[in-house]
């Protein structure tokens, strides 16, 4: 086995580095408002409006034309590909609106989950072919990072060896390549909060999932200062019998991180994965008061949890922008308080704070 490998230049690993570092500056997170145009199609079901490529983009032109000091806790922005090429009423692309308030366009690159023939229907995530040209067209059009979701679920048998190591090493491939266009990978393996499973076994599934992550990054020789990790934070399954604490829940999963991802990582923007805004938001403050070191940033991007409250304050009428657009901030800034560990529950009300966001198999 030879273990030759060339290091990215320095003017690469110093640009991955700066973008990696910008996204997870202190007090600051990701709106992942990545929603495949299927995925869109539920959330504007749920508040009765037609899933059309005008009622997206009017959707997405109210978060992208929030007050300017949405980049007070919003550092960047992970766009679908149709959204990319959306415009504003006046013609403004939303990449120029969303560079304008000094927030990073990003974008999802992955061409969505496939089954893994001969498993307990577990799944890889495809769209690696292609995948280098598209990222040296993101690139041009704006975008300093990309993100890919992996998942896997928790059964008796599974996560099978198979779907670990598969997930792991497609993941590492997608990294490496985006690294190669200057593009800062966000690694997404999501374990689903499907199941009864306790804490325990949630905590050594993540364990189990991030060690074959990093083993695979690191055989991929992913310049890992130029990644951010996007994982689920551990929680016992969503038909669990017991129902941990918000101390619990950050112990377990300041744990899981500490046992599998390297200092290298900056940082670590967790996904919400169905809890309610204000679960996401009360968990992230906990993790964040764990008293064990924690060298990474521990930060949000979140999809749901960003956009329950928005979505049902605007119910798709014009005269509803702007409560959509103050949802959107005072969850933000909830989000930016939580990553510093001072988020206090209830604090910062919003429409739609407390309504479960969980979607059985989340298949989208
Ligand atoms: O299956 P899709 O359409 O890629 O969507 C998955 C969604 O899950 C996320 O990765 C995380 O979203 P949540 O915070 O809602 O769990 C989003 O970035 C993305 O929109």
């Amino acid at each position: 086995m030879t273990t030759y490998f060339n290091y990215p230049s320095k003017e690469l690993q110093e640009e991955l580095k700066t973008i990696a570092q910008a996204i997870v500056a202190p007090g600051k997170g990701i709106l992942a408002a990545d929603e495949s145009v299927s995925t869109m199609g539920k959330r504007l079901k749920d508040i009765g409006v037609e899933n059309s490529e005008e009622n997206r983009r009017a959707y997405r032109q109210l978060l992208f034309t929030t007050d300017d000091k949405l980049a007070e806790n919003i550092s960047g922005v992970i766009l679908f590909d149709e959204t990319l090429y959306q415009k504003a009423d006046d013609g403004t692309p939303f990449v120029q609106l969303l560079k304008k308030k000094g927030i990073i366009p990003g974008i999802k690159v992955d061409k969505g989950v496939v089954p893994l023939f001969g498993s307990e229907d577990e799944s890889t995530t495809q769209g690696l072919d292609d995948l280098a040209a598209r990222c040296a067209k993101y690139k041009k059009e704006g975008c300093d990072f990309a993100k890919w979701r992996c998942v896997l679920k928790i059964g008796k048998n599974t996560p099978s060896y198979q779907s670990i190591l598969e997930n792991a090493n497609v993941l590492a491939r997608y990294a490496s390549i985006c690294q190669s266009e200057r593009i800062v990978p966000i690694v997404e393996p999501e374990v689903l909060p499907d199941g009864d499973h306790d804490l325990d076994r949630a905590q050594k599934v993540t364990e189990t999932v991030l060690a074959a992550v990093y083993k695979a990054l690191n055989d991929h020789h992913v310049y890992l200062e130029g990644t951010l990790l996007k994982p689920n934070m551990v929680t016992a399954g969503q038909s669990a019998k017991t129902k941990n604490t918000p101390e619990e829940i950050g112990l377990a999963t300041v744990q899981a991180l500490r046992r599998t991802v390297p200092a290298a990582v900056p940082g670590v923007t967790f996904l919400s994965g169905g809890q309610s805004e204000e679960e996401a938001s009360v968990n992230l403050s906990a993790i964040n008061k764990v008293p064990l070191v924690r060298p990474w940033a521990l930060t949000f991007s979140y999809g749901r949890a960003l956009q329950a409250s928005v979505l049902r304050a605007w119910g798709g009428k014009k005269e509803n922008i702007c409560a959509g657009q103050n949802e959107l901030l005072k969850r933000a800034k909830a989000n930016a308080q939580a990553c510093q560990g001072k988020y206090v529950a209830g604090s910062i009300p919003s429409y739609a704070a407390n309504a479960s966001l969980f979607v059985a198999g989340h298949k989208y």
